[in-house]
């Protein structure tokens, strides 16, 4: 499974967006390291904050498949520039993402760039903080 490949899981589960409200479809694919792939589109909501982005469908379903390992994330939108990732995404990246996993944001011009948690979450609370052993 290369970029591409999973970028274009990533495209092709962003026409199954439900966005009513803001016509902005996004979709996520993950690699897992058994070499799985679940993807996830953005679920809106009438109560807009209980919207879910494409990223945390994409890692919520590996999770509860059994799966907490992950190789690399693709996440694709219309964007003149590829799609950062919200911030509650970047937080739940970074309960299951290594400093190696690799997170490609994509446009639809096919512009890829390629950037890991510490460089789209700095110095962020991990559940090593819970403890202080
Ligand atoms: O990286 C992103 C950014 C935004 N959205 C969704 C949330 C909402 O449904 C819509 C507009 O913010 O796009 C994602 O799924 N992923
Ligand atoms: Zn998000």
């Amino acid at each position: 499974m290369n970029k591409q490949q999973l970028i274009q899981h990533a495209k092709d589960v962003r026409e199954k967006a439900y966005v009513p409200y803001s016509q902005f479809p996004v979709g996520a694919a993950v690699l897992t390291e058994l070499n799985h792939i679940y993807t996830g589109c953005n679920i809106e909501n009438a109560a807009y904050p209980t919207t879910c982005c494409a990223e945390r469908v994409a890692i919520f379903k590996a999770v509860s498949a059994g799966e907490t390992s992950f190789t690399s994330i693709a996440v694709v939108a219309d964007t003149k520039r590829p799609v950062p990732p919200c911030g509650s995404c970047r937080q739940v990246m970074s309960e299951f993402f290594t400093p190696k996993t690799k997170i490609h944001v994509a446009n639809l011009q096919g512009e890829v760039k390629s950037l890991t948690l510490e460089q789209l979450l700095p110095y962020s609370f991990s559940p090593e903080d819970l403890t202080n052993d």
